[in-house]
């Protein structure tokens, strides 16, 4: 058994994300995401359950900005969770006047909070079980939270099943330090983050490596480089394992035309969506075409 760090504290939607991901594991909040990623950095855990991306507000950029600095780590798992909020206050709240929660949750609910809740001030907290902790102790009246708060810390539920967005999702990830990778399954994710060079076309030309390969893409998105005004990296997530001849010869490729360009995972998908497979670009065309150069250069062919 092995600790996993995950972005806490206990009560957390990635907390049910990381049940599911080391469920065998022993499993350890930390106050940030930052200090999940710290955690595995520093050899105190074999592994960080974090949230990457949700279906309504997009990335979660603590994590991107993470992955694209210091050590290396790799995204071994991903888990999806549908969610839905509960709103948490206490016994002693007439009026709600605060609503607290992570920003990624409060921008999930704004529809809910301004029809149920318009006289509320949101508070930034730094999960939506810290907004639970911080109702709790009475700094503020209402929290946004995962229904599984309740279980941590006894609150009042003033209403469940939160959502502007009836189907929305937050995507997690399971990151270890590089090892070995797990084998491909044909419903794979492969994760890269590139700074492409600041140059007409420069991004264009990575993304056409890709559209060449007939690989589709998953997502894409741009951070800054912090320090260097106006310069960005580029976060891109498309179907397909490393150890696919498509992906492998579409990777080198990418290293070919920006050395900077960081391998952050392949993985099963959560959704188990199959890969799109271009006409003459499954693996087979890839190996066929390989073994046609090879025997042309031992003179077999023309
Ligand atoms: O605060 C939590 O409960 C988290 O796990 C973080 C997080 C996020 O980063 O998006 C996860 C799922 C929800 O979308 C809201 C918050």
């Amino acid at each position: 058994m092995s600790r996993i760090a995950y972005f806490g504290p206990q009560g957390t939607f990635t907390e049910q994300a990381a049940r599911r991901l080391a469920a065998d594991d022993e499993l350890f909040p930390v106050e940030t995401i930052s200090a999940a990623l710290t955690a595995v950095r520093k050899g105190e855990a074999a592994g960080a359950c974090v949230p990457v991306e949700n279906s309504v507000e997009g990335a979660v950029t603590a994590t991107l900005d993470g992955l694209a600095e210091d050590a290396p780590l790799v995204a071994v798992a991903e888990e999806l969770l549908a969610v839905h909020f509960s709103v948490l206050t206490r016994d002693d709240v007439e009026t709600v006047g605060t609503v607290a929660s992570h920003p990624h949750a409060l921008a999930q609910v704004s529809q809910w909070l301004a029809a149920n809740l318009p006289q509320a001030r949101t508070v930034v907290a730094s999960s939506t079980a810290a907004a639970a902790v911080a109702v709790q102790r009475g700094e503020y009246d209402a929290a946004v939270a995962a229904p599984v708060a309740v279980e941590h810390y006894p609150l009042r539920v003033l209403a469940t099943g939160v959502a502007d967005v009836p189907d929305a999702r937050t995507r997690f990830l399971l990151l270890r330090p590089p090892g070995t990778l797990a084998e491909p399954t044909g419903c794979d994710r492969t994760s890269i983050v590139a700074a492409a060079a600041n140059r007409t076309g420069a991004l264009a030309e990575l993304l056409t490596e890709l559209a060449f390969r007939g690989i589709n893409l998953t997502r894409l998105d741009a951070r800054p480089i912090k320090g260097n005004f106006g310069l960005y990296r580029f976060f891109i997530d498309f179907e397909g394992h490393i150890f696919e001849p498509r992906i492998g010869d579409a990777l080198a490729a990418l290293r070919r035309r920006c050395n900077n360009v960081r391998f952050l995972g392949s993985h099963p998908r959560a959704d188990g969506v199959a890969a799109t497979v271009e006409q003459g670009a499954a693996n087979q065309d890839f190996v066929n075409a390989a073994d046609w150069v090879a025997a042309v250069r031992r003179g077999e062919l023309a």
